[in-house]
């Protein structure tokens, strides 16, 4: 760099390359419908009993990175991604709860085709042959596209509903934001050292989850 003072990362650089995949992840209309006043509830009851199913398979998928993450013995990181496994078991209460407070039996329900999808996606990442790499670019872009999107139904002029705050607040906070910008500063760090395949593959990965959020958001607001 020539000293403009502004660092030109991996996942910067993909943000700018795949803008307009991100912004379809991150302002699709389920959620700018929270951010307005008019979202449908059915549609939030349906995204959120889905949302369970996704959430406990991400269990496993978190568990997966911690362990490729203590193999390669990098300290800091762990500590990090340990918060995100700490933090999940907060996550399963809150969804039990707030299932509770809308009426939704999470007992009864059937993960829809686009959750299915996703949660196959996930299950892939416990092979060891996935590296940490990708398995951490995977992690990082999952959490933002949430961060991104909530934060949005928070930000100044939304007029989100009263009761759907607390879920906009679960992965819009700045506490939240903090965590996903610590992701990213493993993954551009780990993508700095690796070799282009892998550097490849990882953007393959971003753009991937990109694509299974946006089904995510559709199937919600749509039953597809
Ligand atoms: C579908 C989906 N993507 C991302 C997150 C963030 O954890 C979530 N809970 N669900």
């Amino acid at each position: 760099m020539d000293g403009g003072g502004v660092e030109a990362t991996t996942t910067a650089a993909w943000m700018e390359k795949h803008r307009e995949m991100y912004e379809r992840a991150t302002r699709h209309p389920f959620t700018v419908s929270i951010r307005d006043g008019a979202v449908d509830l059915s549609a939030f009851k349906r995204w959120l009993s889905q949302d369970y199913i996704f959430v406990r398979e991400f269990v496993s998928f978190i568990a997966s990175i911690l362990f490729k993450c203590c193999k390669q013995g990098d300290g800091s990181d762990m500590e990090i991604i340990l918060g995100g496994v700490a933090s999940i078991s907060d996550e399963l209460s809150w969804f039990k709860n707030e299932a509770t407070k809308w009426g939704v039996d999470l007992a009864n329900v059937s993960p829809l085709e686009s959750n299915l999808e996703y949660c196959r996606f996930l299950q892939s990442f416990t092979e060891q042959e996935i590296s940490y790499a990708l398995a951490v670019t995977t992690f990082w872009i999952i959490e933002t596209v949430y961060q991104d999107s909530f934060g949005f139904c928070i930000e100044e002029g939304n007029k989100t509903p009263p009761e759907l705050l607390g879920t906009c607040q679960r992965w819009g906070s700045p506490e939240f934001k903090q965590y996903c910008e610590s992701l990213q500063r493993i993954v551009d760090r780990c993508l700095a050292n690796a070799p282009a395949d892998a550097v490849k593959s990882a953007e393959e990965g971003f753009t991937r989850v990109l694509e299974l959020e946006i089904g995510f958001w559709e199937m919600s607001s749509s039953q597809s």
